[in-house]
């Protein structure tokens, strides 16, 4: 079995001062988020413009009593209809008053109401996308049935009619209108949550015990911010063109108080005598409108540059029956019996892990192997309550320190992940959340778990960098993931999981997307760690030179099917199913020099497809009428090894 081992460089070499070859060159300390944002900011001159002229404009509206050169009501017949001079920059209207005071009072009138339609739609249109995206389900369902009821309904008869009811009250009528728009953002804020949702470190913050309100407002929320920012501005614009057609009908507060609306109205009416009018006025709505719409643009840009790009992981794939389950072993820390798990596609429920039994003891490190479409990582996510809303346990059970948890509620595997069992990914970028610093992260963790302040979750952060031989934590806990390498990454993933003092780690093919010195030091880390903290771990692999190095023990899943059982040693010295046999000769490991490395033909059949009888059946260079016949149990071996083959007999002499 030796030679099977890869070549690792020896972890006692690395010290916490001076890690082997963990050392990475760390960049530099990043900038703080506001400092990048607003240096990003400031490289769009569209962007830029917009905010100043809409900084001017509000200024402008609130600052008009003191700026303003004439009272805005106050009439002159002497100099009627005028353009533009010393005296009256922008002219005068058809009573002598003067245009650039009218329109500087007037702005606060506009932007009052337009204020107001902003608050009711993103008060009411921020949670419900939230929460709909989120959650889900029955709530999801009938919410967006409301919505199109809604949307049918003409908004204009809905504003007129509350005008008439709340006797033309311009308040009523942009409240009334940014609830009716608020349904658009509800539509759009969803479906950013259910990309989200989707992303691994939203599974990571639920494996960690991460409660759904920490978890929106922390993982969330920052990333629909974009889309608010740029709902928000495209409502202004709106709203803005909604209050001043308003006014223009003659809604709100009646002449002579000067409104944008009534002035382009007056204006439309000298339009012959007088057209100087309609360009400081109707200019002045055009521009505002425009510079709304620019800058909402200019900041989505800069968030999701921000960001990054939604990482789609690209885990969720598309997806009854039971196997009788045994009595759990007491003295393991984890007994799964009879597992099967499906998954509904919307139209019918399909099995894709089925009557999966294993055991794993305090401090033991078991394998789970098998060819990518197995079942691998399915019955990883089962353990952790993490299958998703088209995903459930349909038989079986799962005893985690003696009690039953295939039945638990979301809530009480929250109790349970982080604390008692983690869970390391594949894909360690993508469970750390872009937006935030790591070692925020990782204290977010520690605080969650431990119930300490900040400052000492700061204090064990550290720690746990440390832990994981990252050369200067201090350092690396202020780097943003994009500033970290995948080594890097996998191991403050590692950290993180830690961070909850668990019992039970679940690797699921943790260094597959790594280069191979990077696996060989994280597999190295993984097994000083497991030692040291004496923690069981489920190591989810297709490489047996993985099973190979740190585990004791071994599980080989096919087609959904566990197909055989055994220690390492046993597995390697006499595989007893010709699965396993198959795929230990097609290791690239386990290669003769000079010899073709063998492959077993063919590929995994989709669950859709598994065939009548043994799974393996169609694969299998031993397969006979019978094994097609009809499923295959498991059978007890001798040494507590396991074996789901008809041929086991044949099998075993071989090997005698
Ligand atoms: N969310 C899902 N919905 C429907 N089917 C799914 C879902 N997740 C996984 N499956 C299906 O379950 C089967 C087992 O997938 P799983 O990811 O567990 O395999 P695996 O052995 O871990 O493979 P890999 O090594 O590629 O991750 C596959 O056929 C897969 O398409």
């Amino acid at each position: 079995m030796s030679e099977t081992t890869t070549r690792r460089p020896d972890p006692t070499n690395s010290t916490a001062a001076e890690p082997a070859a963990a050392v990475v060159d760390l960049p530099a300390a990043p900038p703080s988020t506001l400092r990048r944002v607003t240096r990003d900011f400031l490289r769009k001159p569209l962007g830029v413009a917009a905010a100043l002229f809409v900084l001017l404009m509000l200024a402008a509206s609130v600052l008009a009593p003191w700026i303003a050169p004439a009272d805005p009501l106050l009439q002159n017949l002497m100099s009627v209809k005028q353009g533009p001079s010393a005296e009256h920059l922008l002219g005068t209207d058809s009573l002598g008053r003067d245009v650039l005071s009218r329109l500087l009072y007037g702005g606060a009138e506009s932007i009052f109401g337009v204020l107001q339609a902003l608050t009711a739609a993103l008060v009411v249109g921020v949670p419900l996308g939230v929460a709909t995206g989120y959650l889900g389900g029955r709530f999801d369902k009938i919410l967006m049935r409301a919505i199109d009821i809604k949307m049918a309904i003409p908004g204009i008869i809905v504003t007129l009619s509350v005008l008439a009811i709340f006797n033309n009250s311009m308040a009523a009528a942009m409240v009334t209108f940014g609830l009716l728009a608020s349904g658009n953002i509800i539509r759009v804020i969803r479906s950013t949550v259910l990309g989200v949702r989707e992303e691994l470190y939203v599974d990571a913050a639920r494996v960690i015990g991460l409660g759904s309100a920490a978890i929106i407002f922390r993982h969330i929320l920052p990333r629909t911010i974009g889309v608010v920012i740029v709902q928000t501005a495209m409502l202004a614009s709106i709203a803005l063109g909604v209050q001043t057609g308003l006014a223009f009908l003659g809604f709100g507060p009646p002449p002579p108080a000067p409104t944008w609306g009534g002035m382009v109205s007056e204006a439309s009416g000298l339009l012959r005598q007088h057209p100087w009018m309609m360009v400081p006025t109707a200019g002045l709505i055009t521009v505002a409108t425009l510079a709304l719409g620019l800058l909402g643009d200019a900041m989505r840009d800069v968030n999701s540059e921000r960001l990054g790009r939604p990482q789609g992981s690209g885990r969720r794939r598309t997806v009854p029956a039971a196997a009788p389950a045994g009595a759990p072993d007491p003295a393991a820390l984890l007994s799964v019996r009879g597992l099967s798990v499906a998954f509904d596609d919307g139209e019918k429920e399909t099995v894709v892990v089925q009557g999966a039994s294993f055991d794993i003891h305090p401090g033991e490190t078991v394998g789970l192997v098998g060819e990518s479409g197995s079942g691998k990582s399915v019955t990883a996510l089962a353990l952790l309550g993490l299958l998703g809303d088209n995903g459930r346990i349909v038989a079986g059970s799962v005893h985690y320190r003696g009690t039953d948890i295939s039945a638990h509620t979301q809530a009480q595997y929250r109790e349970l992940r982080g604390k008692e069992m983690a869970l390391i990914s594949q894909e360690p970028m993508v469970a750390l959340d872009p937006a935030f610093r790591v070692g925020w992260q990782i204290a977010e963790v520690v605080m969650t778990h431990r119930g300490c302040t900040r400052k000492e979750a700061r204090a064990h952060v550290l720690d746990l960098l440390a832990a994981v031989k990252l050369p200067d934590p201090a350092k690396v806990a202020r780097l943003y993931p994009h500033q970290i390498s995948g080594g890097m990454a996998q191991r403050i993933v590692i950290a993180m999981a830690l961070a909850g003092e668990p019992k039970l780690l679940i690797a699921d093919e943790p260094t597959t997307a790594l280069d191979v010195t990077v696996q060989a030091e994280i597999l190295d880390l993984l097994h000083g760690l497991q030692q040291e903290r004496e923690l069981a771990v489920l190591f989810v692999t297709h490489d047996w030179a993985v099973v190979a190095d740190i585990c004791s023990r071994a599980v080989v899943m096919y087609a959904g099917e566990i197909v055989e059982k055994a220690t390492v040693r046993q597995m390697f010295d006499r595989p007893l199913h010709p699965y396993t046999r198959g795929l230990l000769d097609s290791s690239p490991h386990l290669a003769r020099k000079g010899e073709p490395l063998p492959t077993i033909g063919g590929i995994v059949p989709p669950p859709s497809q598994w065939p009548a009888g043994c799974h393996f059946s169609t694969r299998c260079p031993l397969a006979t009428a019978a094994c097609r016949a009809g499923g295959v149990a498991e059978v007890g071996l001798a040494e507590g090894r396991t074996s789901r083959c008809l041929r086991i007999d044949e099998l075993t002499e071989a090997h005698a």
